[in-house]
């Protein structure tokens, strides 16, 4: 794990969410980006070497729809940057976490991400990202 790559928070409305962070990192959002694979619509913004990545449910019983009905909006995972993630996602499993997809799926802004169920990492859902050249 190089760095923290993103941390996702899970919002109602990433139009509504970008206009009060954009305030707050005073910066804008620079990328917009549905991941219809995942249901989700994404907003980033990044603060110095910060990235911060809002995600609006675009389907119901998507993974961020049933996160806001059961928790309400909210952090929802870290993501960490990793060099190799075969390599990555082989040595977790064989660490004994437990992984939710088994193979690198795309993710948004350019990256291939596996996800790291919660249960394995005391509660935080944990996502691997690595860049796609
Ligand atoms: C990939 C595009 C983009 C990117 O960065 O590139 C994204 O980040 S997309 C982000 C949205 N996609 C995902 O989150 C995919 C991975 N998530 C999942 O597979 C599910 O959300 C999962 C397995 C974490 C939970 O799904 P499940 O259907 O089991 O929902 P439950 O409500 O039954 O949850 C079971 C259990 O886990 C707890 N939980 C759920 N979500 C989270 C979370 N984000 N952080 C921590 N804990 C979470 C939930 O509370 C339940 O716990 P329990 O004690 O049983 O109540
Ligand atoms: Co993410």
């Amino acid at each position: 794990m190089r760095k923290v790559e993103h941390i996702g928070i899970a919002v109602n409305s990433i139009a509504d969410a970008g206009k009060i962070y954009e305030v707050l990192l005073n910066t804008l959002v620079y990328k917009i980006e549905d991941v219809e694979s995942e249901g989700v619509k994404t907003a980033f913004l990044q603060s110095g070497p910060n990235k911060i990545e809002l995600l609006e449910s675009a389907s119901p019983g998507s993974p961020i729809a049933k996160f806001i009905e059961k928790r309400g909006e909210g952090i929802h995972h870290i993501a960490f940057d990793v060099e190799d993630i075969e390599a990555e996602m082989a040595r977790l499993k064989a660490a004994g976490f437990v992984l939710l997809n088994d193979k690198p799926k795309p993710g948004a802004d350019n990256k291939l991400v596996c996800f790291v169920h919660p249960k394995s990492t005391n509660g935080v859902l944990i996502e691997l990202c690595q860049g796609i050249k």
